[in-house]
């Protein structure tokens, strides 16, 4: 059930009051708005029992919107998310076939600064790509995105993007970076369109003026979830600034911790929509949840099945990318074009797709499957050189992949496909057990040589993250008692991805936790 409570001025301040239909249990204000000490800008709580509303649904809230103190600036915070890996099942999954993916140790890092009152813009920060741009919160359409028949809330299940909403947002997105080339222009405003679509969904004009900075470990458009990490860090942003999400804290009990973790996915599933077209999801799922998970999505219009692998083995992984650029967009329409040219023919191959993932998951459940054993290890690659080959059938690959798979798998050094949409983007290699070190190190060199860079990275690390507020012991002469506050201009400061980790990293560039960052951990809850 959902009462949208107008202020008078209908629509205009958003505040509204809403039981989630699985979740009326959890309150929107939740407890993280005390734990945090801070007094939101447009919460109304829930959950609290003593919220009524009269006929026209604004009397009471009204008058106390009327004695409502001003509120402090919220502290600055960070959200992560981490990149991911498909290990089977790639292009299948977007034609509703299950999926094999992971969580890698790669991130993304969003630093929220709230600005003060007077400002009221919003802004992003994306040095990455290069791209900054500010809109004055209260010029935005936010008149179409709050009409009864258009509104959404925090727990609503988006399935797809509303072409009128993205026409409204189109003049917003005229003068976003007018001297950049064409090909730069377009990532950009595809950046700012997703991200307009997302905060104007959820927020109301009187969201507080805020900046958003992101780095990431994650080399873009590789195949590694780079979109997806942006996603759910602004969908978790977003929620917690309107204080919809509660913890993550160390006692959380899973259930509740389960239900954040959809909430975020949700919204970062928008995100991916207006960017990539028809994603599967799969991508913001793993990035949302972390570990692993066997994903599938048969019906566009419902929430996909997703079931974590929490006993995933740890796979010796090289991961190489060809530093080819690709497009994910690209290379799902040219299989969709493939399939309507070819529907039965295309349709074995994803069918055989899926079996190989089933039979991979099945493998891996074995009693007796072991990385520490020659055969487990040689079923696994068999099957992701099967997966591969498949993927080629598609038309996928590309001559750089192909070159990775040369270099290893014709010099027995492992078992290699390619992860992700494919075009270019990055491999995986499964590594046979007991290569020579020496044969080893001659491959490093020659993918070094033929301009591939390769990372080494354990997968099935810990999903979407929380530093609140964004202050970190990094053992240097600036930690303060307490900490060293992440101001924006040291994030923006710090060097390459070693800078970033040091500075911010979840693990601080370290093996092991850091303090400070919180997860919203499921691990426990059976049911999902
Ligand atoms: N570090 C980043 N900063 C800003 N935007 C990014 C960053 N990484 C990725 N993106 C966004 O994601 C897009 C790449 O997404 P995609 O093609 O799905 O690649 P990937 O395979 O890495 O997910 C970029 O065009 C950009 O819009
Ligand atoms: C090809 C696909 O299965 C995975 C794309 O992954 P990436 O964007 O290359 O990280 C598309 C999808 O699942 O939406």
């Amino acid at each position: 059930m959902t009462q949208a409570i107008a202020n008078g001025r209908n629509g205009q301040n958003g505040y509204h009051v809403d039981t989630e239909p699985e979740s009326s249990s959890i309150s929107a204000s939740s407890s993280n708005a005390s734990e945090y000490g801070v007094e939101g800008t447009n919460g109304i709580t829930n959950g609290t029992g003593n919220l009524t509303l009269n006929g026209n649904g604004n009397g009471n809230i009204r008058d106390r919107m009327q004695r409502k103190k001003s509120s402090p600036m919220m502290p600055s915070f960070m959200v992560s998310a981490p990149g991911k890996v498909i290990v089977f099942g790639e292009h299948a999954v977007v034609h509703g076939k299950a999926a094999i993916a992971a969580s890698i140790a790669l991130r993304s890092y969003l630093l929220v600064t709230s600005l003060s009152k007077s400002r009221k813009t919003v802004t992003l920060k994306f040095p990455d790509i290069d791209f900054d741009h500010s809109w004055r919160i209260d010029e935005l359409p936010w008149a179409i995105f709050q009409q009864p028949s258009k509104k959404k809330y925090y727990y609503s299940l988006v399935t797809e993007i509303d072409q009128e909403l993205v026409a409204a947002i189109q003049p917003y997105l005229a003068d976003v970076s007018p001297d950049k080339p064409a090909d730069v222009r377009k990532v950009h405003q595809n950046s700012a369109g997703s991200f307009l679509y997302m905060f104007l969904s959820l927020g109301s004009p009187s969201f507080p003026a805020c900046q958003y900075t992101l780095r990431s470990t994650i080399p873009i458009g590789a195949g590694l979830g780079s979109s997806a990490t942006i996603a759910v860090c602004l969908s978790a942003a977003l929620l917690l600034q309107l204080r919809t999400l509660s913890g993550p804290h160390p006692d959380q009990p899973p259930d509740e911790a389960r239900m954040q973790i959809e909430r975020i996915n949700r919204w970062a599933y928008v995100y991916e929509m207006f960017i990539h077209g028809n994603p599967s999801g799969v991508d913001n799922t793993v990035s949302t949840q972390g570990k692993a998970v066997m994903f599938q999505r048969t019906d566009y219009s419902k929430a996909p099945d997703v079931k974590p692998l929490w006993d995933f083995p740890e796979l010796p992984l090289l991961l190489v990318d060809t530093r080819t650029p690709k497009s994910t967009a690209h290379e799902v329409a040219k299989v969709g074009r493939l399939k309507d040219t070819h529907p039965k023919l295309v349709g074995s191959i994803l069918d055989a797709i899926d079996k190989v993932t089933q039979t991979s998951a099945e493998l891996i459940a074995e009693d007796d499957f072991s990385t520490e054993k020659e055969d487990s290890l040689r079923r696994v690659g068999e099957l992701m050189n099967i997966n591969h080959g498949l993927l080629v059938s598609l038309g996928v690959s590309h001559p750089r992949l192909e070159r990775v798979r040369e270099l290893v798998d014709h010099q027995g050094i492992g078992w290699t496909k390619l992860t992700g949409a494919g075009g270019g983007g990055c491999s995986i290699t499964l590594l046979k057990p007991g290569v020579p070190r020496e044969k080893l190190a001659r491959l490093e060199e020659q993918l070094d040589e033929e301009g591939y860079q390769k990372f080494e990275t354990t997968l099935g690390g810990d999903g979407v993250g929380v530093l609140w507020p964004a202050v970190l012991k990094n053992g240097t002469v600036e930690d303060e008692e307490g900490g060293m506050e992440i101001d924006q201009e040291k994030f923006l400061n710090a060097q390459g991805n070693d800078g970033v980790e040091r500075l911010v990293g979840v693990h601080g560039g370290m093996p092991g936790e850091r303090e400070g960052w919180k997860f919203w951990r499921v691990e426990s809850n059976p049911d999902i």
